[in-house]
C-alpha cells in the first residue's frame, strides 16, 4: 500500500491493525531531527501508547515482509485472501513455465482470474489452487505462490495431454529447471528452485509415515499435517558441505562420472546423521581423495534443488604441503587433481556454459552454483588463514 495515498487522511499515523504507516512529512521531520538516512525505507511500525506518548518502533521494508509471509504461513485465511491479490508461477511436472528471449528465460506470473480462467478452459477444478504454494513476496506484499498443474491432479493423465495446448495458451513453454536455472536472473532462479523443491516435497509426502492416513497440507503450504494422529510433517533439506581444498599454492577439483563432460568442481558430500559441519568435511575428503584436513574456514551456503532439497555449506580447507598424494575413490568420483591458480584463473575467466571448452581443457560449475562462488574466492585470495579442523 503507497503511503503516499493517505497523506491527506492522517495527521501523524494511520493505524491498520497492530501496523501503523507514519505520514510521510511526520517522518522526515522526524528523521532529519534524528539525523537517520532518507534513503532507508522505514515507514512501517508499530506504535503503542505510554501515558501522552505515542512510541514508535519503525521497521524497515525487510522485517515487515517477513512478519507478513509469517502471518501467511500461519493463518489459513489470511493466505486465502492474499490469493485473491496474489501471482502464481505455474508448473508441470515440476517444470516451471518461462518464456525465452535470446539467451534469457523469464518466469511469467498469472493473477487468480487468469488461473481459474486456465483451469476452466482445460477442464480442471478451480479448487486446485488450494495446492499452490507460498514462495515470497513483493515489497509492496504482493503475495507469489507456486501450482503444478498436473502433480496430485485426479485429471493427469488427461492433463499432461494438454501440456502443448496449456503452453500454446499460456504463451510459454515448461521447461525442465535444471536445463534454464543458469539462463535466469537470480530473483527468478531462487524462487523457482525454492518452488519446486517445495511442489516436490508435498508431492512425495502425501501420507503420514506412521498411520498410512492422508496428510492434509496447510493453505501456504508451509507444513502438512496428519488428520487422525496430528503429526505435523515441515519441508526438509539434506544438509550437504562442499569443500575447496588448497595444499597452499593449488586447489584440488574433481567430477564424478555423472557431471557434464570436462566439468570439475569442489569436493562434496551429504552430512552423515549426528554429524557437524566440521566432521562432514574432514570425512568426505578423507572417503574421497584420500587426504586428511588440516584446517578449514566457513565461506557461504546455499539451497540447492537437485535432485532433492539440500543446504549446500561451503567451505575452505587446507591440507598441509607435504600430505598432498591424491588416492581418488572411484566409487565416488572419476577424477581429481591439484590445479594451479593459473590453470584456475584461466577457467574461471574462460567459463561459458553455453560454449563447454574445447580441445581437452576442463571448465568450472556455472556462477549460480556455490561452487563456483568458492573457487572464485579462492582465486582471488588463495591464502586465507583458516581456523584448524
Ligand atoms: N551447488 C553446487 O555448487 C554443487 C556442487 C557440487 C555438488 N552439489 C550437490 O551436492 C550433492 C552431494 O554431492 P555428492 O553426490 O558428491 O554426495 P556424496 O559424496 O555424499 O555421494 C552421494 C552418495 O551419498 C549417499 N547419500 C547419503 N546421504 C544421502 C542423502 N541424504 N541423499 C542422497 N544421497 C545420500 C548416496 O549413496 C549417494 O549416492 C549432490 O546432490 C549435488 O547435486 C552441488
Ligand atoms: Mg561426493
Amino acid at each position: 500500500m503507497e503511503l503516499l495515498d493517505f497523506y491527506c487522511q492522517c495527521e501523524n499515523v494511520l493505524f491498520m491493525g497492530n501496523k501503523i504507516l507514519i505520514d510521510i512529512q511526520f517522518k522526515r521531520n522526524h528523521l532529519l531531527q534524528n539525523g537517520f538516512d532518507l534513503t532507508m525505507s522505514l515507514y512501517c511500525g508499530i506504535a503503542c501508547r505510554r501515558k501522552s506518548f505515542w512510541c514508535f518502533r519503525l521497521l524497515s521494508t525487510y522485517v515487515t515482509k517477513t512478519r507478513y509471509l509469517f502471518e501467511l504461513k500461519e493463518d489459513d485465511d489470511a493466505c486465502k485472501k492474499a490469493q485473491q491479490t496474489g501471482a502464481f508461477y505455474l508448473f508441470h511436472s515440476l517444470a516451471p513455465l518461462l518464456q525465452k528471449s535470446g539467451h534469457q528465460y523469464q518466469a511469467p506470473r498469472h493473477s487468480l482470474l487468469e488461473l481459474e480462467r486456465l483451469l476452466a478452459k482445460f477442464g480442471q477444478d478451480t479448487q486446485r489452487i488450494e495446492d499452490s504454494v507460498l514462495i515470497g513476496c513483493s515489497e509492496q506484499h504482493e503475495a507469489w505462490f507456486a501450482l503444478d498443474l498436473v502433480l496430485n491432479s485426479s485429471s493427469s493423465i488427461n492433463a499432461s495431454l494438454q501440456k502443448s495446448e496449456m503452453e500454446t495458451e499460456l504463451k510459454g513453454s515448461f521447461t525442465k529447471l535444471r536445463k534454464a536455472l543458469f539462463q535466469l536472473n537470480t530473483k527468478d532462479a531462487s524462487l523457482l528452485t525454492t518452488a519446486q523443491a517445495l511442489l516436490r516435497w508435498h508431492d512425495a509426502h502425501q501420507f503420514c509415515s506412521r498411520s498410512g492416513q492422508p496428510t492434509k497440507k496447510n493453505m501456504a503450504g508451509s507444513k502438512r499435517v496428519c488428520p487422525s494422529n496430528k503429526i505435523i510433517y515441515y519441508p526438509q533439506m539434506a544438509p550437504v558441505v562442499i569443500t575447496l581444498v588448497s595444499d597452499g599454492t593449488r586447489c584440488l577439483l574433481a567430477r564424478q562420472s555423472s557431471f557434464p563432460k570436462g566439468m570439475y568442481s569442489a569436493l562434496a558430500g551429504f552430512c552423515d546423521i549426528g554429524e557437524s559441519m566440521e566432521e562432514a568435511v574432514r570425512r568426505e575428503v578423507a572417503e574421497e581423495v584420500g587426504l586428511e584436513v588440516e584446517t578449514l574456514q566457513y565461506s557461504a551456503s546455499q539451497h540447492w534443488p537437485f535432485p532433492n532439497s539440500s543446504l549446500m555449506i561451503a567451505c575452505h580447507a587446507t591440507v598441509k604441503p607435504g600430505q598432498t598424494e591424491i588416492q581418488v575413490n572411484l566409487k565416488e568420483l572419476e577424477a581429481a587433481g591439484w590445479f594451479s591458480h593459473d590453470e584456475v584463473a584461466t577457467a574461471l575467466r574462460k567459463n561459458n556454459p553455453y560454449t563447454q571448452q574445447q580441445n581437452g581443457t576442463f571448465w568450472l560449475p556455472p556462477k549460480l552454483a556455490i561452487a563456483h562462488q568458492l573457487i572464485k574466492e579462492w582465486v582471488e585470495k588463495p591464502s586465507c588463514s583458516p581456523l584448524p579442523a
